[in-house]
């Protein structure tokens, strides 16, 4: 059928609203990257940006000059290469990091330390001076590592707030709500999975006993779909073979946490989500679990309830790994 009202077929197909005014300026460091090009494209359809800026050392001009002509409100920039790093960063509300290299099929996380650890260590050095009140939201990995990491930086700038650096987790929720939902033939989108601990193998503790809605396993699947979980990163390096790490469920999950953490940043209440903070509910220094977001990201460490049996051993067993992780990280700061 023929429309004769422009203005009211295309309002809604861009599925945002144009009287909504936000004038949070975000930016994503390693825009030009995997999960950077897919981020930064879901980043400009929100409708809480107004200020998207984009560095990376390679390519950010041509990723820049693309996203620009999609006709959403927020204005688009560019920055490549260390010189235009504080001039990317100048005025940020929230700094998202996926800058660094990705495992390929046969390493760990921890293997990628050596090159990333630096790469982050830069990068916020640069984010403490330039905008030390932005909330940071790190991806790169090992996320284990790179949270102490960014936290010492902060500290020794003088400038540090625990609430405010913030490891990206949420693609451990995201992958254990599909897997769940999957399994028991659930709504997808109705399903809640909590994840507790690091993020890396056996410290990724999804915790099934919580899920809403309640589900039960007997105790081999149990085992089976949270060794999935903890090895779902794993699964897409395999199926890369070679190509990389998971990029678009992440651009999502990141997208998903940004998008939390400004609309609770713009004074929404009760936004939860899990991330990998530092924490004192543990003998880690640094742990994920539940935190309420607020105007100065974390608002309130949640905790994680009261865990199962099999939930307790998992904790247990993850946690020379994570503190290993941890003082690693803050032992390269201190270097
Ligand atoms: N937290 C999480 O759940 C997840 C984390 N990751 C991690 O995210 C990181 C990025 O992954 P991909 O995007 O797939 O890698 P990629 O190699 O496709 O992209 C990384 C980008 O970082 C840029 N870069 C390198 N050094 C930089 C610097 N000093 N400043 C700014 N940009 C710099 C590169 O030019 C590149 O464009 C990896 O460390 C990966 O392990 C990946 C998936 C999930
Ligand atoms: O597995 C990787 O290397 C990337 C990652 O962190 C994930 O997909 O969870």
């Amino acid at each position: 059928m023929f429309r004769s009202c422009a203005a009211k077929v295309l309002s809604p197909a861009r599925g945002f609203s144009t009287t909504t005014q936000q004038l949070n300026k975000v930016a994503v460091l390693g825009a030009a990257g995997g999960i950077g090009q897919p981020l930064s494209l879901l980043l400009k359809t929100s409708p809480l940006i107004s200020r998207l800026s984009l560095f990376d050392i390679v390519n950010t001009p041509g990723v820049a000059a693309d996203l620009s002509h999609i006709e959403t409100p927020a204005h688009v920039t560019g920055h490549q290469g260390p010189e235009q790093l504080n001039e990317a960063l100048e005025g940020c509300d929230v700094v998202l990091i996926p800058a660094g290299v990705p495992r390929k099929p046969g390493m760990t996380r921890d293997d990628l330390f050596n090159t990333n650890a630096g790469i982050v260590k830069n990068l916020c050095e640069a984010a403490a001076k330039t905008c030390p009140n932005a909330v940071i939201g790190i991806i790169t990995n090992p996320v284990n590592s790179t949270v102490p990491i960014a936290c010492e930086v902060y500290k020794a700038a003088g400038v540090y707030d625990w609430r405010k650096i913030i490891g990206v987790t949420t693609l451990d929720i995201v992958r254990s709500n599909t897997f769940v939902a999957e399994k028991k033939g659930l709504d997808v989108t109705s399903v809640n999975v909590p994840v507790i601990g690091g993020h890396s193998g056996i410290t990724i503790i999804p915790l099934l006993s919580q899920a809403t809605p309640a589900v039960s396993f007997d105790d081999e699947v149990l085992e089976k779909l949270t060794d999935r979980i903890q090895n779902a990163g794993t699964e897409v390096v395999n199926a890369k073979a070679g190509a990389g790490s998971a990029t678009l469920s992440m651009a999502y999950a990141a997208s998903r946490f940004c998008n939390s953490l400004l609309e609770a940043m713009n004074g929404k209440e009760g936004v939860v989500e899990c991330a990998f903070v530092q924490s004192d509910l543990t003998e880690a220094a640094y742990f994920a679990s539940p935190v309420l977001l607020g105007k100065n990201g974390v608002e309130k460490n949640l905790g994680f309830g009261s865990l199962s049996d099999y939930e307790k051993q998992l904790v247990a067993k993850a946690m020379p790994e994570l503190v290993g992780n941890i003082k690693k990280g803050e032992a390269f700061a201190a270097s």
